[in-house]
């Protein structure tokens, strides 16, 4: 188009932090195994993360706006998502979801991008990264 830069595709993250506890507990093995593959993580009382959230969107940067997408309305999605169901939460108790899904970052990840995805426009989500702790990172696409 005339006087509008080249088509741009662009890549935008939030970050958001949120506080929760969890138990990682396999009904599919026994205690002594539980306590074997989870260790301490098997805590029958639970222990808590800090975690932290990237969300990342991919798409056209639109030569209109100059935005891939607003930030204020990730930063709105990011609420319903992530800050309502799950911040200062049990994740095994408090969120339906993990009641016969173990709670690993792993899955964590699967939950707020099955979410994520039902709330942003078609083909926007890219990466759903999550810092579990300041070593363990993981990260999910989707597929
Ligand atoms: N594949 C996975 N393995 C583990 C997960 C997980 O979600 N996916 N989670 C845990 C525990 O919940 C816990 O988060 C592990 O914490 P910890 O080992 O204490 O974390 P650090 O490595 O950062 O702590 P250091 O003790 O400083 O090494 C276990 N496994
Ligand atoms: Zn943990």
């Amino acid at each position: 188009m005339a006087g509008f830069p080249a088509e741009r595709i662009g890549y935008l993250t939030r970050e958001q932090s949120f506080s929760a506890c969890h138990r990682l507990h396999s009904v599919h093995l026994s205690d002594e195994e539980n306590k074997q593959v989870y260790g301490k993580c098997n805590n029958p009382n639970g222990h808590g993360h800090n975690y932290k959230v990237e969300v990342t969107v991919r798409g056209k940067i639109d030569p209109i706006t100059g935005m891939v997408m607003n930030l204020t309305e990730l930063k709105r999605c990011i609420e319903e998502v992530i800050i309502i169901p799950l911040d200062h939460k049990n994740l095994d108790k408090d969120v339906p979801y993990f009641a016969d899904v173990i709670s690993t970052t792993e899955n964590l990840a699967v939950y707020i991008w099955d979410n994520m995805v039902k709330m942003l426009p078609a083909n926007k989500l890219y990466e759903i990264r999550i810092h579990e702790t300041d070593k363990n990172i993981v990260m999910y696409r989707g597929e």
